[in-house]
């Protein structure tokens, strides 16, 4: 039985993205312009799919302008550069993503640092990362997943983040390290913990608020977290499920929800945690790429 209080990530995404649907109409009566977003999908990768799809009907559902650019598995570097270049170069686009993993013949870190910094509504360009670490948060844009991750924890904690124990679990530069950067501007005492950290149980216990992003479904057991915390599950692992008819599978984080339940003070459930909250980041991203690029002052930030 879940003792824990169960962070509604939909339903926080969904007030999050009100308030950009607000935002976007008043840019549209300033201005006459919505905010464009463009997403570029190399290949047939299904759960990548189901992602690209989200986007565009959460950005539709703001009011944004959407274009979504879905290129066969065998483009060449070169045409994804050049589909990239034209995105750049486009006024009525301000936010581009590539949507990760690219085919292996594709060099992928050639391929985000040519999307202009400005545009680069994932935060991945060194530019954004640059700005993101030197503690300059509010003139970069911050990656959507640990940005969204911050999002639950403030609107869960308040303002009680300064001087806790925060443990990240994984140091990707689209999760981990982002998210260690963030938590550390909180004044959050950070440890990043990854797959050759030693005694990863006990390290996990002395966190206040733990973040997993390890993508290992339910790693994280019951007994690794101190009663009371607050836990933050950024997995998204597709497992089989026969129970639930031949060939079906179901959703699960990197913590084993039920029994970290039992220990947690709150926790984020998958589905419905993070994953809604990623998409709404990218909505508040966008905006904010497009009143930048216009010129505009910046609304209120939201985090
Ligand atoms: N909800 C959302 O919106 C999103 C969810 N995700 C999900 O988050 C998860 C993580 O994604 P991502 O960061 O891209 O994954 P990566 O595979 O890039 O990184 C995983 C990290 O976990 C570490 N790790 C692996 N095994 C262990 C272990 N046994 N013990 C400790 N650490 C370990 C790795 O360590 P090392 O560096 O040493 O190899 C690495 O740093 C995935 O499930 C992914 O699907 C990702 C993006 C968005
Ligand atoms: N350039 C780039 N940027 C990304 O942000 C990016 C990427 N590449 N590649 C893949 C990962 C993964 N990711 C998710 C987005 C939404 C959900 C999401 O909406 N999840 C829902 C439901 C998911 C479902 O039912 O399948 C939920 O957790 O409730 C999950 C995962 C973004 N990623």
């Amino acid at each position: 039985m879940p003792q824990a209080q169960i962070i509604d990530g939909k339903a926080i995404a969904e007030s999050v993205r009100g308030e950009i649907t607000e935002r976007a109409a008043k840019l549209l009566s300033e201005t006459g312009k919505r905010p464009g977003l463009a997403v570029i999908l190399v290949g047939e990768d299904p759960a990548s799919q189901v992602y690209v799809r989200n986007k565009d009907r959460a950005a539709e559902a703001c009011g944004f302008h959407s274009v979504k650019h879905t290129m066969p598995a065998d483009s060449s570097e070169d045409a994804v550069l050049g589909m990239v270049d034209q995105l750049n170069n486009d006024p009525d686009i301000h936010g581009i993503l590539v949507q990760l993993p690219l085919p292996g013949h594709i060099d992928e870190s050639k391929v985000l640092r040519l999307i202009k910094p400005e545009k680069d509504v994932d935060g991945f360009h060194p530019i954004n990362v640059g700005l993101l670490t030197a503690g300059e948060r509010d003139s970069a844009l911050v990656p959507c997943t640990p940005a969204g991750s911050l999002v639950l924890l403030k609107r869960t904690l308040g303002d009680t983040l300064s001087g806790k124990n925060a443990v990240v679990v994984g140091r990707s530069n689209i999760v981990g390290k982002p998210m260690a950067s963030l938590l550390l501007q909180e004044s959050c005492t950070v440890t990043i913990a990854h797959s050759r950290t030693k005694a990863l149980p006990d390290v996990v216990r002395a966190a206040d608020i733990v973040v997993a992003a390890v993508g290992r479904p339910e790693m994280v057991k019951g007994d690794w977290i101190k009663p009371g915390a607050t836990v933050v599950d950024v997995g998204i692992n597709r497992i089989p499920a026969p129970e639930k008819g031949e060939g079906k599978s179901r959703l699960v984080g990197d913590v084993a929800f039920e029994e970290a339940a039992e220990h947690a003070g709150a926790i984020t459930p998958v589905p419905g945690g993070v994953g809604p909250m990623t998409i709404a980041m990218l909505m508040v991203n966008t905006l904010t790429a497009a009143r930048r690029l216009m010129g505009l002052p910046e609304d209120e930030p939201l985090f």
